[in-house]
């Protein structure tokens, strides 16, 4: 079965999307009448590793950036997206609701339209957001559901200047396609010396001692302290403040030790700071500092029963979030002596009602959401999430992704040409069935000489979904929604990958897409356990097919693709070929595949033009041709 290429077409990937609707008649209507069952919404991976956060540079070769611009485009092309660097679109618009950098107000403006709306109530942001391709925000706005469902689509990203993302509703960005980023690194040294003034202000009741001087008093007996040094202190949360937070505390010559069940105990050895259990730390610290982020999982984390394994005078700091506190439990623990002292810098509601109980307690000491605020904090963050959200809006991948995969650049380059494939092969095959049950299941094979089973094949899922889905529905699909927009139509993708014996230096030799239990329009696209079948590779950085059901071809996947089954006999080519001149239809590219001489073979003919409803129907009347699809790719 050996493909014949008789003619090639060699254009270098450009950074454009193919048009993405159907075209011609014979497409649509199988096309539309696809549906997904919902029955079966489990999505499958094998060989896929995360990958790094870290970023260490921006990636720059023009075909990753083409990728990208694919990979995060969410429009089709027939719907211009002004913040894809078109030329001709208008620039994109950010809105800035909350106070930000000078430097990362200039970055944003000198790339688009920035207005900066601060204090917006919810209902004004909603009525606002669906002029704006980006948002930014710190932790003062919420970013709810019904703010991305008033956005229409317009929305692309939302920039969080800072760490905590609690503020910001992932599930529904998610949904509707919208990228969230942060800027997580720049505030991390401001939070840590927050931390370290708070535990000292509280441990000598500076805050206390202060106000009752400015009301007359001279109280040296009442605000006697306590000391720092020997003493414990119990990190809860080492990442990147509570590690900077430990460092500083060994300064001061505290015992510290750390619980985190994610963190890696050589980071914590490094720094001379014993990794514990939770128990183990709050029956043990003097003082306990809280730097994990609110999730599900730490909301009200400290409650009655935890404060009540705490040692008796036990001294708290929270420069993490509020909500990670059950805050009546702490003003129980306060008043029972159980606590000491407390020092917040972060509460449930912000800002606090007047009235708490537990900012008005007189052995609490309070700061109003200042831990990021240095001037160099605020400068750092704010160029840290313009350069995202920038970058983001460019089509960019970002370092800073939080509902979205973050592939290292080194691996976008190298995967960069196998994107446009995915895409194609995804909206071949789709094209390929024929209409009634549904796609349910979606096998994925990637071929690759390497050994290593780390391969992350996130951006090819996506694209293979982005392919299979798009043709056949109004969904516009991302690397932001691919996954959640499978299962929300019940498509189950499964991947594997296959060693094969080659000495290509690219971590995939082909990709192979599966679809089960569907019937063909191309029968020949069947395999024998009746699942359609198509397989490209890439070749001089242009996408091929070179595989369709069991029968080699090998043709480039651009423009149009004829693909027939016929009477292997002489002068075929010379047929199709004239009533292909005679409409005035390029051919660009024609592979013969063959199974047994003078039997049957399958022709794939790539065409520039989409030929016209009659010429198409002129090649199914030849008698030799058993069976012919017309594919818009
Ligand atoms: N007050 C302020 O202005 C600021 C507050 N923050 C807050 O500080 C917190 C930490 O920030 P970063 O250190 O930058 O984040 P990070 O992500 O570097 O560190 C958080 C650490 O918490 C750990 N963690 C998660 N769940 C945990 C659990 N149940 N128990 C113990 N540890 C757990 C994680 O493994 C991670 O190591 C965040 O909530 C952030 O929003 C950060 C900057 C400024
Ligand atoms: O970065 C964080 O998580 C912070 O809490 C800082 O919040 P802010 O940007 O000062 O509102």
């Amino acid at each position: 079965m050996a493909a014949t290429s008789i003619a090639s077409a060699t254009n270098k990937l450009t950074d454009q999307s193919p048009p993405l609707s159907l075209h011609t008649s014979a497409a649509r209507p199988y096309a539309a009448s696809l549906s997904f069952s919902n029955s079966s919404i489990s999505i499958q991976k094998l060989a896929i590793s995360a990958t790094s956060r870290n970023l260490s540079s921006r990636a720059s070769a023009d075909a990753v950036v083409s990728a990208l611009k694919m990979a995060r485009g969410s429009e089709k092309a027939s719907q211009p997206r002004n913040s894809d660097l078109g030329v001709k679109s208008p620039k994109p618009t950010i809105l800035v609701s909350e106070k930000l950098g000078e430097a990362g107000l200039d970055l944003l403006r000198s790339y688009g339209d920035v207005e900066c709306l601060y204090n917006l109530s919810p209902e004004d942001l909603c009525a606002k957001i669906g002029e704006f391709d980006a948002l930014i925000v710190r932790s003062g706005t919420k970013v709810t559901r019904q703010v991305f469902e008033a956005a229409k689509g317009k929305l692309k990203v939302v920039g969080r200047a800072g760490v905590g993302i609690d503020n910001v509703d992932l599930q529904a960005a998610t949904e509707l396609g919208c990228l969230v980023v942060n800027a997580p690194t720049a505030n991390t040294i401001a939070a840590a010396e927050h931390g370290i003034a708070l535990l000292a202000g509280m441990a000598r009741n500076v805050a206390q001692s202060d106000a009752s001087m400015k009301a007359g008093q001279w109280q040296r007996n009442k605000y006697v302290g306590v000391s720092l040094v020997g003493k414990t202190l119990a990190i809860m949360g080492f990442g990147k403040v509570g590690s900077e937070v430990a460092r500083r505390a060994k300064g001061l010559g505290m015992h510290v030790i750390a619980h985190d069940p994610y963190a890696p105990a050589d980071r914590a050895r490094a720094l001379g700071v014993e990794l514990v259990s939770f128990d183990q730390a709050l029956s043990t610290a003097d003082f306990v500092s809280l730097h994990m982020p609110l999730t599900p999982t730490t909301d009200k984390l400290f409650n009655d029963a935890t404060f009540a394994k705490m040692k008796k005078g036990v001294r708290i700091i929270n420069v993490a979030r509020g909500g990670v506190i059950d805050e009546d439990a702490l003003v129980r623990a306060l008043d029972a002596g159980i606590v000491a002292q407390a020092a917040l810098d972060v509460f449930t509601k912000e800002p606090p009602s007047k009235d708490s109980k537990l900012v008005q307690h007189e052995n609490v000491t309070v700061t109003p959401h200042l831990g990021a605020s240095t001037k160099e904090a605020q400068e750092g963050v704010a160029v840290e999430i313009a350069e995202a959200v920038v970058g983001a809006l460019r089509g960019e991948l970002s370092a800073t992704a939080v509902n979205a995969p973050m592939v290292p650049p080194e691996v976008l380059s190298e995967l960069a040409p196998y994107v446009n494939l995915a895409e194609k092969l995804g909206r071949l095959g789709v094209q390929l069935v024929a209409g009634g049950r549904g796609i349910q299941s979606v096998k994925v094979v990637y071929g690759s000489s390497r050994a290593s089973d780390n391969m992350d094949t996130r951006l090819l899922r996506s694209m293979i979904v982005k392919g299979i889905i798009e043709p056949i529905s109004d969904a516009h699909i991302n690397l932001v929604n691919a996954d959640f927009i499978a299962k929300q139509k019940g498509l189950r993708i499964s991947e594997e990958k296959l060693l094969v014996d080659s000495s290509s230096e690219s971590p995939i030799d082909s990709i192979q897409v599966q679809i089960s239990n569907v019937g063909s329009k191309f029968e020949s696209a069947l395999l024998d356990n009746g699942n359609i079948s198509i397989e490209g590779r890439v070749k001089d950085g242009v996408p091929h097919l070179t595989r369709v059901g069991a029968f080699s071809v090998d043709v480039s996947l651009e423009g149009n693709l004829i693909l027939y089954r016929q009477v292997d006999q002489p002068g075929m080519i010379g047929t199709v070929g004239t009533i292909l001149g005679e409409s005035n239809v390029n051919v660009s590219f024609m592979s013969v595949s063959r199974t047994v001489k003078r039997v049957k073979a399958i022709v794939a003919i790539g065409v520039d033009e989409a030929p016209n409803k009659e010429t198409l129907k002129k090649i199914g009347e030849v008698p030799a041709i058993e069976e012919f699809v017309f594919l818009d790719l």
